[in-house]
């Protein structure tokens, strides 16, 4: 089995709670509550500028060309196709930006950036696949079932479409390319952290906002 692959099997627990979470449940049944799309949606424009900075830490820790030049790819695509989805939609939906993140949205953020801060190249890239393979699952799965809000269809399909799925297989490539036995288990332990920040930060659009 690969190395990409062993830290799947390791975390199938905390893997399949996360994709039976309430809010892939709600969205993949067509339910999702609007105000908590939109509570969610604030929370997720302030997480990619977060994660321009991941992979920016990600592009200057690589081991070489060819995953620099991928890198610098998805830093493109983050600035100038993820960002203004989140520009067109705040304007169009009357979101206001989060400036006060909930608890658990910023647990998210703040943990994501201090593994990105203090991790290896390994490290973030591992913590990466963890977020995107999750989001690319789950999204395939919500499509199938069909989505009526046409916005919230508009962010699921971002996250079906071919760049997308090119990105998360990339990061589980490199892993297998970059990594070996030694790193199981260190590498598995940020997967597990990294879920467990997700679950976390998906609870976080159903509880009331924070001044
Ligand atoms: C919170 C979160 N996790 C993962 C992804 C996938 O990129 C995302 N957009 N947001």
């Amino acid at each position: 089995m690969t190395l990409s692959d062993e830290i799947l099997e390791r975390n199938r627990a905390v893997l399949d709670r996360m994709l039976g979470h309430r809010f892939v449940e709600d969205i993949c049944a067509d339910r999702l509550p609007r105000e908590a799309f939109h509570r969610y949606l604030a929370y997720e424009g302030a997480f990619v500028e977060t994660a321009i900075s991941i992979f920016a830490y990600a592009a200057a820790r690589a081991p070489d060309i060819e995953a620099q030049r991928w890198l610098v790819g998805v830093l493109d695509a983050l600035v100038n196709r993820q960002m203004p989805y989140f520009e067109a939609r705040f304007e169009a939906l009357g979101i206001a930006p989060a400036t006060a993140l909930p608890e658990e949205a910023a647990a998210f953020r703040d943990g994501m950036l201090a593994l990105a801060e203090t991790g290896g190249f390994l490290d973030i890239v591992t913590a990466m696949f963890a977020a995107e393979w999750m989001y690319w699952g789950w999204s395939r799965r919500a499509m199938a079932a069909g989505i009526s809000d046409p916005d919230l269809r508009a962010w699921v399909a971002l996250h079906v479409d071919e760049e997308f799925a090119a990105q998360a297989t990339w990061l589980k490539d490199a892993i297998d390319r970059h990594g070996g036995p030694g790193d199981l288990d260190r590498l598995s332990g940020i997967f597990a952290r990294v879920t467990e920040l997700e679950i976390r930060f998906h609870d976080a659009p159903y509880a009331e906002p924070v001044a």
